[in-house]
């Protein structure tokens, strides 16, 4: 029998001092944030997620530690991770506050999905609503500064952090609210680490890679970069050590990334399993969709800050990272929230496009694809019921675009692209029709 994977049978450092603090933890921040932070013996994480409870459950019967399986095209790699001190379900609420409170705690990372910036409905669940009850705690205690880092793919992160934070605190006490103004740091991230949901397999895989049994092992490429533009008041692990980069101004970068990986991502969430493939791998490998892939980069690349050699070598990356069986993506797991995805993905190539007149086929077929996927597919997304309710509507094209952007709704010739590009995937995925 395999022994359980622990600290002793790890022959692991004890947990370092909680020093961070962690929202959303989830497969990405354990192979991202919490890697990079390991580079750091000096600084432990104290990590909570509020909808998993089994996840917390699972790494706190192995004190913090899981198996992190590097997977390129080679022989698979395994490091135990360590940077973890303590994991908690959203149910330890006095612990979140705890923490959040002591003067220790320096920052506080969030991987919260773009959906989880939203401010609505029962703030006290949800997760911006948990901050700042932290931060409220953290002001009557002692009101230490804090850095607030999220790292979830939105444009301006930082921003759109600290605005959040801002509506969820209208109506709080003025006090407090100049204080976060002037004691709460809000930096911009760009983060990129593509980090399936492990599998059944990955847990078997784990204990052969490492010898023991490790029941919420994480899968991810070897790729990882991490930019950063903010303050730290009360200081931040080394992350420079393990590759990361500090810069005043991340928009060319966080462009780069937003439309050429993540848009192309969400192109073939869409458009791939309508023509039958069901991983980033597949769909990279299938003619239609490299090509569509290719056009896309194209489009993007006439609209992008970074010089042409830059986007060039990126695209050939990122080509070289999508068409990697090592990771294999799930497309139904990027095809999770399109409402808020597509606006930072494509729309902006699309409006730019559009403004010069032209009818880009890969935004469009991004639309399409995003629609028959409404209709006909189980749906994840902060607004699914209106969203599928509106796809299978009559003159369902302009009435979904309108959701996101009325003007680009009311651009008759590009409606009527996306209805032609509809049927057209229809027809191309029934070979007989
Ligand atoms: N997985 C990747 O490759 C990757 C790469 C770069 C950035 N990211 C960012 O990290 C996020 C999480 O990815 P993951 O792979 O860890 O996913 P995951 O499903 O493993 O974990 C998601 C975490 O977010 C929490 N969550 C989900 N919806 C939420 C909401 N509406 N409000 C608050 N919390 C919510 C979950 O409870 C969980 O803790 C992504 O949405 C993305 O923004 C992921
Ligand atoms: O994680 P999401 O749901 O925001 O998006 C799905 C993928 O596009 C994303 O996870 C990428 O793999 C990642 O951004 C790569 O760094």
């Amino acid at each position: 029998m395999t022994t359980r994977l622990t600290r002793a049978a790890a022959h692991a450092r004890p947990p370092a001092p909680v020093r961070a603090v962690h929202l959303g933890l989830g497969a990405f921040h354990r192979a991202h944030q919490a890697v990079y932070t390991m580079a750091d013996p000096d600084w432990g994480i104290a990590a909570y997620t509020f909808r998993n409870t089994e996840l917390p459950r699972r790494l706190a019967e192995q004190d913090g530690l899981y198996s992190l399986q590097v997977r390129g095209d080679g022989e698979p790699q395994a490091q135990i991770v360590d940077a973890i001190s303590r994991a908690h379900p959203g149910s330890d609420t006095d612990q979140w506050l705890a923490d959040l409170a002591s003067p220790d705690v320096a920052l506080l990372t969030l991987t919260i999905t773009e959906a989880g910036y939203q401010v609505s409905g029962d703030q006290d669940s949800a997760a911006i609503g948990r901050v700042v009850a932290g931060l409220r705690g953290r002001h009557r205690a002692s009101g230490t500064p804090i850095a607030l880092v999220p790292c979830d793919n939105l444009p301006g992160n930082g921003g759109v952090l600290r605005e959040a934070i801002r509506t969820a605190a209208e109506g709080e006490d003025p006090g407090f609210r100049s204080w976060i103004e002037d004691h709460v740091s809000f930096v911009d991230t760009v983060v990129d680490r593509i980090t399936p949901a492990a599998t059944e397999q990955d847990v078997a895989n784990a204990a052969r890679l490492t010898g023991l049994e490790d029941r919420a092992p994480v899968v991810t490429e070897p790729f990882s970069e991490w930019l950063l533009a903010g303050d730290f008041p009360l200081g931040r692990p080394a992350w420079e050590k393990a590759g990361a980069r500090f810069a005043d101004d991340l928009a060319a970068y966080e462009q780069r990334k937003l439309w050429f990986l993540n848009g192309a991502h969400t192109l073939l969430a869409y458009v791939g399993p309508a023509l039958g493939c069901a991983t980033v791998d597949e769909a990279v490998g299938h003619p239609v969709l490299a090509g569509l892939t290719e056009s896309w980069w194209d489009i993007a690349s006439r609209h992008a800050s970074l010089p042409a050699e830059d986007l060039t070598d990126y695209r050939q990356r990122l080509l070289e990272r999508f068409s990697s069986r090592g990771v294999r993506h799930n497309l139904l797991q990027i095809a999770a929230d399109g409402s808020q995805k597509i606006p930072a993905r494509i729309l902006p190539v699309l409006r730019a496009e559009r403004a010069a007149q032209r009818m880009p086929e890969a935004p469009v077929a991004a639309l399409a694809g995003w629609l028959i996927h409404l209709r006909d597919r189980p749906v994840r997304d902060p607004r699914a019921d209106e969203l599928v309710s509106l796809a299978r509507s009559t003159d369902a094209p302009r009435r979904v675009l309108s959701t996101l952007d009325a003007t680009l709704a009311d651009d008759r010739e590009l409606i009527s692209a996306v209805e032609d590009y509809v049927e057209h995937l229809r027809l191309s995925s029934c070979p007989t029709g």
